[in-house]
Protein backbone atom coordinates (compact mmCIF):
# COMPACT_ATOMS: atom_id res chain seq x y z
CA UNK A 1 0.00 0.00 0.00
CA UNK A 2 1.57 3.27 -1.08
CA UNK A 3 -1.28 5.36 0.13
CA UNK A 4 -2.48 5.03 3.70
CA UNK A 5 -4.99 7.80 4.47
CA UNK A 6 -4.80 6.88 8.16
CA UNK A 7 -1.30 8.46 8.35
CA UNK A 8 -3.03 11.85 8.17
CA UNK A 9 -5.25 10.95 11.10
CA UNK A 10 -2.58 9.71 13.49
CA UNK A 11 -2.31 12.70 15.82
CA UNK A 12 -4.41 15.67 16.85
CA UNK A 13 -1.82 18.07 15.44
CA UNK A 14 -1.95 16.44 12.01
CA UNK A 15 -5.74 16.13 12.11
CA UNK A 16 -5.97 19.84 12.90
CA UNK A 17 -3.42 20.66 10.19
CA UNK A 18 -5.47 19.05 7.42
CA UNK A 19 -8.92 20.03 8.65
CA UNK A 20 -10.78 21.36 5.61
CA UNK A 21 -13.63 23.25 7.24
CA UNK A 22 -13.88 25.45 10.31
CA UNK A 23 -16.74 26.97 12.25
CA UNK A 24 -16.41 30.55 13.41
CA UNK A 25 -18.69 32.90 15.30
CA UNK A 26 -18.91 35.04 12.17
CA UNK A 27 -20.52 32.12 10.29
CA UNK A 28 -23.54 32.16 12.56
CA UNK A 29 -26.82 34.05 12.65
CA UNK A 30 -28.95 33.73 15.79
CA UNK A 31 -32.74 33.75 15.30
CA UNK A 32 -34.53 35.48 18.18
CA UNK A 33 -38.23 35.48 19.06
CA UNK A 34 -39.84 38.63 20.42
CA UNK A 35 -43.02 39.04 22.42
CA UNK A 36 -44.96 42.04 23.67
CA UNK A 37 -44.70 43.12 27.31
CA UNK A 38 -42.15 44.01 29.94
CA UNK A 39 -39.56 41.74 31.60
CA UNK A 40 -41.04 38.75 29.82
CA UNK A 41 -39.10 35.64 28.90
CA UNK A 42 -41.16 32.59 27.97
CA UNK A 43 -39.64 29.30 26.88
CA UNK A 44 -40.83 27.71 23.64
CA UNK A 45 -41.96 24.32 24.92
CA UNK A 46 -40.90 22.45 21.78
CA UNK A 47 -37.49 24.22 21.76
CA UNK A 48 -35.77 23.70 25.13
CA UNK A 49 -33.43 26.62 25.89
CA UNK A 50 -35.06 28.96 23.37
CA UNK A 51 -37.21 31.85 24.60
CA UNK A 52 -39.48 34.62 23.43
CA UNK A 53 -38.19 37.91 24.84
CA UNK A 54 -39.90 41.21 25.51
CA UNK A 55 -37.86 44.07 24.06
CA UNK A 56 -36.09 45.00 27.33
CA UNK A 57 -34.86 41.42 27.77
CA UNK A 58 -34.12 41.09 24.05
CA UNK A 59 -31.59 43.90 24.47
CA UNK A 60 -29.92 41.98 27.31
CA UNK A 61 -29.82 38.83 25.20
CA UNK A 62 -28.29 40.71 22.27
CA UNK A 63 -25.69 42.23 24.59
CA UNK A 64 -24.80 38.75 25.91
CA UNK A 65 -24.38 37.46 22.38
CA UNK A 66 -22.34 40.46 21.24
CA UNK A 67 -19.94 39.79 24.13
CA UNK A 68 -19.54 36.23 22.85
CA UNK A 69 -18.71 37.51 19.37
CA UNK A 70 -22.13 36.60 17.96
CA UNK A 71 -23.20 39.69 16.07
CA UNK A 72 -25.91 38.77 13.57
CA UNK A 73 -29.53 38.33 14.60
CA UNK A 74 -32.69 37.36 12.75
CA UNK A 75 -35.74 38.71 14.56
CA UNK A 76 -39.21 37.12 14.54
CA UNK A 77 -42.28 38.55 16.32
CA UNK A 78 -44.99 36.71 18.21
CA UNK A 79 -47.99 38.92 17.43
CA UNK A 80 -51.08 38.94 19.61
CA UNK A 81 -54.03 37.24 17.89
CA UNK A 82 -56.26 40.33 18.18
CA UNK A 83 -53.78 42.34 16.07
CA UNK A 84 -53.83 39.92 13.15
CA UNK A 85 -55.84 40.64 10.01
CA UNK A 86 -56.15 39.65 6.33
CA UNK A 87 -53.54 42.15 5.12
CA UNK A 88 -50.97 41.87 7.93
CA UNK A 89 -51.43 45.57 8.64
CA UNK A 90 -49.76 45.31 12.06
CA UNK A 91 -46.45 44.76 10.25
CA UNK A 92 -46.51 48.45 9.28
CA UNK A 93 -47.30 49.77 12.77
CA UNK A 94 -44.34 51.98 13.68
CA UNK A 95 -45.16 51.64 17.37
CA UNK A 96 -45.81 47.93 17.06
CA UNK A 97 -43.62 45.23 18.57
CA UNK A 98 -41.48 44.39 15.56
CA UNK A 99 -40.45 47.77 14.18
CA UNK A 100 -39.81 48.99 17.70
CA UNK A 101 -37.58 46.01 18.44
CA UNK A 102 -35.52 46.67 15.30
CA UNK A 103 -35.07 50.34 16.23
CA UNK A 104 -34.08 49.50 19.81
CA UNK A 105 -31.53 46.87 18.87
CA UNK A 106 -29.92 49.20 16.31
CA UNK A 107 -29.99 52.08 18.78
CA UNK A 108 -28.10 50.24 21.51
CA UNK A 109 -26.01 48.01 19.25
CA UNK A 110 -25.37 49.90 16.02
CA UNK A 111 -22.62 47.44 15.11
CA UNK A 112 -24.97 44.44 15.32
CA UNK A 113 -26.26 43.06 12.02
CA UNK A 114 -30.04 43.01 12.19
CA UNK A 115 -31.78 40.69 9.77
CA UNK A 116 -35.53 41.11 9.48
CA UNK A 117 -38.21 38.71 8.32
CA UNK A 118 -40.51 39.64 5.48
CA UNK A 119 -43.62 37.48 5.20
CA UNK A 120 -47.22 37.93 6.24
CA UNK A 121 -47.68 34.87 8.46
CA UNK A 122 -46.87 36.32 11.91
CA UNK A 123 -49.45 39.08 11.34
CA UNK A 124 -51.96 37.25 9.16
CA UNK A 125 -55.34 36.09 10.51
CA UNK A 126 -55.07 33.30 7.91
CA UNK A 127 -51.63 32.23 9.12
CA UNK A 128 -50.31 32.25 5.56
CA UNK A 129 -47.32 34.00 4.02
CA UNK A 130 -49.44 35.66 1.33
CA UNK A 131 -52.78 37.34 0.89
CA UNK A 132 -55.64 34.84 0.94
CA UNK A 133 -58.72 35.07 -1.28
CA UNK A 134 -61.29 32.29 -1.57
CA UNK A 135 -58.83 29.82 -0.06
CA UNK A 136 -56.05 30.75 -2.51
CA UNK A 137 -52.73 32.42 -1.75
CA UNK A 138 -52.48 35.33 -4.17
CA UNK A 139 -49.03 36.04 -5.56
CA UNK A 140 -48.93 39.44 -7.25
CA UNK A 141 -51.31 41.08 -4.79
CA UNK A 142 -48.97 39.99 -1.98
CA UNK A 143 -45.91 41.68 -3.50
CA UNK A 144 -47.02 45.21 -2.66
CA UNK A 145 -47.63 44.19 0.97
CA UNK A 146 -44.16 42.62 1.17
CA UNK A 147 -42.57 45.72 -0.37
CA UNK A 148 -44.24 47.98 2.21
CA UNK A 149 -43.16 45.67 5.00
CA UNK A 150 -39.59 45.75 3.69
CA UNK A 151 -39.57 49.54 3.53
CA UNK A 152 -40.89 49.81 7.09
CA UNK A 153 -38.15 47.47 8.31
CA UNK A 154 -35.44 49.26 6.34
CA UNK A 155 -36.62 52.55 7.80
CA UNK A 156 -36.46 51.03 11.30
CA UNK A 157 -32.81 50.16 10.68
CA UNK A 158 -32.67 46.62 9.23
CA UNK A 159 -29.30 45.76 7.73
CA UNK A 160 -30.57 42.77 5.78
CA UNK A 161 -34.14 42.06 4.67
CA UNK A 162 -34.97 38.37 4.48
CA UNK A 163 -38.13 37.52 2.55
CA UNK A 164 -39.29 34.08 3.75
CA UNK A 165 -42.60 33.97 1.90
CA UNK A 166 -41.74 32.22 -1.43
CA UNK A 167 -43.96 34.45 -3.59
CA UNK A 168 -42.63 34.64 -7.16
CA UNK A 169 -40.92 37.88 -8.13
CA UNK A 170 -40.71 39.31 -4.64
CA UNK A 171 -36.94 39.78 -4.54
CA UNK A 172 -36.98 42.03 -7.61
CA UNK A 173 -40.11 43.83 -6.41
CA UNK A 174 -38.60 44.51 -2.98
CA UNK A 175 -35.21 45.51 -4.46
CA UNK A 176 -36.90 48.07 -6.67
CA UNK A 177 -38.95 49.48 -3.80
CA UNK A 178 -35.89 49.74 -1.53
CA UNK A 179 -33.82 51.44 -4.22
CA UNK A 180 -36.60 53.85 -5.14
CA UNK A 181 -36.88 54.97 -1.50
CA UNK A 182 -33.14 55.41 -1.01
CA UNK A 183 -32.35 52.12 0.74
CA UNK A 184 -29.79 50.95 -1.81
CA UNK A 185 -27.51 49.92 1.07
CA UNK A 186 -30.01 47.45 2.56
CA UNK A 187 -29.25 43.85 1.55
CA UNK A 188 -31.64 41.07 0.61
CA UNK A 189 -31.14 37.55 1.94
CA UNK A 190 -33.61 35.54 -0.08
CA UNK A 191 -35.19 32.33 1.15
CA UNK A 192 -34.44 30.93 -2.29
CA UNK A 193 -35.15 27.23 -1.82
CA UNK A 194 -37.60 26.99 1.03
CA UNK A 195 -39.27 23.62 1.26
CA UNK A 196 -42.75 22.74 2.55
CA UNK A 197 -41.24 21.03 5.57
CA UNK A 198 -42.46 19.29 8.70
CA UNK A 199 -39.50 20.82 10.53
CA UNK A 200 -41.10 24.27 10.98
CA UNK A 201 -43.52 23.00 13.62
CA UNK A 202 -41.73 24.35 16.72
CA UNK A 203 -41.25 27.77 15.04
CA UNK A 204 -44.99 27.98 14.48
CA UNK A 205 -45.43 27.15 18.19
CA UNK A 206 -43.03 29.97 19.06
CA UNK A 207 -44.92 32.53 17.00
CA UNK A 208 -48.37 30.93 17.24
CA UNK A 209 -48.44 31.37 13.48
CA UNK A 210 -49.59 28.03 12.09
CA UNK A 211 -51.80 28.27 8.98
CA UNK A 212 -55.48 28.43 9.89
CA UNK A 213 -56.39 26.22 6.93
CA UNK A 214 -54.59 24.01 4.44
CA UNK A 215 -50.82 23.93 4.09
CA UNK A 216 -48.06 25.90 2.34
CA UNK A 217 -47.49 23.54 -0.58
CA UNK A 218 -48.65 25.97 -3.26
CA UNK A 219 -45.76 28.29 -2.47
CA UNK A 220 -43.08 26.32 -0.57
CA UNK A 221 -41.17 23.68 -2.53
CA UNK A 222 -41.77 19.94 -2.74
CA UNK A 223 -39.16 18.10 -0.60
CA UNK A 224 -38.68 15.67 -3.49
CA UNK A 225 -37.25 18.32 -5.84
CA UNK A 226 -33.70 19.51 -6.37
CA UNK A 227 -33.58 21.01 -9.89
CA UNK A 228 -36.34 23.42 -8.96
CA UNK A 229 -33.86 25.02 -6.57
CA UNK A 230 -31.75 25.99 -9.60
CA UNK A 231 -34.72 27.74 -11.20
CA UNK A 232 -35.35 29.65 -7.96
CA UNK A 233 -31.64 30.46 -7.59
CA UNK A 234 -31.31 31.85 -11.12
CA UNK A 235 -34.36 34.07 -10.58
CA UNK A 236 -33.10 35.42 -7.27
CA UNK A 237 -29.68 36.22 -8.74
CA UNK A 238 -31.33 38.03 -11.63
CA UNK A 239 -33.66 39.91 -9.28
CA UNK A 240 -30.81 41.26 -7.17
CA UNK A 241 -30.53 39.02 -4.10
CA UNK A 242 -27.33 39.36 -2.03
CA UNK A 243 -27.57 35.92 -0.37
CA UNK A 244 -29.32 32.72 -1.40
CA UNK A 245 -30.79 30.63 1.39
CA UNK A 246 -31.70 26.97 1.63
CA UNK A 247 -34.18 25.90 4.28
CA UNK A 248 -34.29 23.56 6.17
CA UNK A 249 -30.62 22.53 6.24
CA UNK A 250 -30.10 18.92 7.30
CA UNK A 251 -32.51 17.12 4.97
CA UNK A 252 -31.35 19.44 2.14
CA UNK A 253 -27.54 19.31 2.24
CA UNK A 254 -27.53 18.35 -1.46
CA UNK A 255 -29.47 21.51 -2.27
CA UNK A 256 -26.95 23.63 -0.35
CA UNK A 257 -24.15 22.01 -2.35
CA UNK A 258 -25.97 22.46 -5.64
CA UNK A 259 -26.59 26.16 -5.07
CA UNK A 260 -23.00 26.64 -3.89
CA UNK A 261 -21.67 24.96 -7.05
CA UNK A 262 -23.94 26.85 -9.42
CA UNK A 263 -24.02 30.41 -8.09
CA UNK A 264 -21.38 32.85 -6.90
CA UNK A 265 -23.47 34.56 -4.23
CA UNK A 266 -22.93 33.57 -0.59
CA UNK A 267 -25.13 30.68 0.48
CA UNK A 268 -27.03 30.72 3.77
CA UNK A 269 -28.59 27.63 5.32
CA UNK A 270 -31.35 27.70 7.94
CA UNK A 271 -30.92 24.96 10.54
CA UNK A 272 -34.59 25.23 11.47
CA UNK A 273 -36.62 24.84 14.66
CA UNK A 274 -37.52 21.18 14.11
CA UNK A 275 -33.89 20.26 13.50
CA UNK A 276 -33.01 21.95 16.78
CA UNK A 277 -35.90 20.21 18.60
CA UNK A 278 -34.91 16.82 17.22
CA UNK A 279 -31.30 17.09 18.41
CA UNK A 280 -32.27 18.55 21.79
CA UNK A 281 -34.85 15.83 22.44
CA UNK A 282 -32.27 13.10 21.82
CA UNK A 283 -29.77 14.90 24.06
CA UNK A 284 -32.36 15.24 26.83
CA UNK A 285 -32.97 11.53 26.62
CA UNK A 286 -29.28 10.87 26.99
CA UNK A 287 -29.17 9.34 23.50
CA UNK A 288 -26.64 11.75 21.95
CA UNK A 289 -23.57 13.56 23.24
CA UNK A 290 -24.53 17.22 23.24
CA UNK A 291 -21.30 18.88 22.14
CA UNK A 292 -20.39 16.27 19.54
CA UNK A 293 -23.87 16.09 18.02
CA UNK A 294 -24.38 19.85 17.75
CA UNK A 295 -20.93 20.67 16.37
CA UNK A 296 -21.22 17.80 13.87
CA UNK A 297 -24.58 19.12 12.65
CA UNK A 298 -23.18 22.61 12.12
CA UNK A 299 -19.97 21.34 10.52
CA UNK A 300 -21.99 19.16 8.14
CA UNK A 301 -23.97 22.20 6.99
CA UNK A 302 -20.76 24.19 6.54
CA UNK A 303 -19.06 21.35 4.64
CA UNK A 304 -22.05 21.09 2.30
CA UNK A 305 -21.29 24.65 1.21
CA UNK A 306 -23.07 27.06 3.53
CA UNK A 307 -21.19 30.30 4.09
CA UNK A 308 -23.61 31.35 6.81
CA UNK A 309 -25.78 29.27 9.13
CA UNK A 310 -28.93 30.48 10.82
CA UNK A 311 -29.15 28.32 13.91
CA UNK A 312 -30.76 28.25 17.35
CA UNK A 313 -27.51 26.64 18.56
CA UNK A 314 -25.51 29.80 17.79
CA UNK A 315 -25.31 31.15 21.31
CA UNK A 316 -24.71 27.88 23.14
CA UNK A 317 -21.81 26.78 20.93
CA UNK A 318 -20.00 30.03 21.74
CA UNK A 319 -21.02 30.19 25.38
CA UNK A 320 -19.80 26.64 25.97
CA UNK A 321 -16.62 27.26 24.01
CA UNK A 322 -17.33 24.52 21.48
CA UNK A 323 -16.18 26.58 18.51
N1 LIG B 1 -42.46 32.92 6.94
C1 LIG B 1 -42.55 31.81 7.75
C2 LIG B 1 -41.31 31.27 8.33
N2 LIG B 1 -40.14 31.94 8.49
C3 LIG B 1 -39.24 31.08 9.11
C4 LIG B 1 -39.88 29.86 9.33
C5 LIG B 1 -39.35 28.63 9.97
C6 LIG B 1 -38.10 28.73 10.76
C7 LIG B 1 -37.88 27.59 11.67
O1 LIG B 1 -38.60 26.57 11.64
O2 LIG B 1 -36.94 27.67 12.47
C8 LIG B 1 -41.17 29.96 8.82
C9 LIG B 1 -42.16 28.87 8.94
C10 LIG B 1 -43.12 28.63 7.87
O3 LIG B 1 -42.84 28.82 6.67
O4 LIG B 1 -44.23 28.24 8.19
MG1 LIG C 1 -38.58 32.43 -5.77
Amino acid sequence: MLSRPRRNRKSQVIRDMIQENHLRASDLIFPLFIIDGQSKKTEVSSMPGIYRYSIDLLLKEVEDCMNLGLKAFDLFPNIEESLKDKTASESLNKNGLYLKAIREVKKYFPEACVITDVAMDPYSSDGHDGLVKDGEILNDETLEILARMSLAQAEAGADIIAPSDMMDGRVGYIREALDREGFTHVSIMSYTAKYASAFYGPFRDALESAPKFGDKKTYQMNPANQKEALIEGALDVEEGADFLMVKPALPYLDVIKTLKDNFDLPIAAYNVSGEYAMVKAAIQNGWLDEQKAITEVLMGIKRAGADVILTYHAKEVLQKGWI
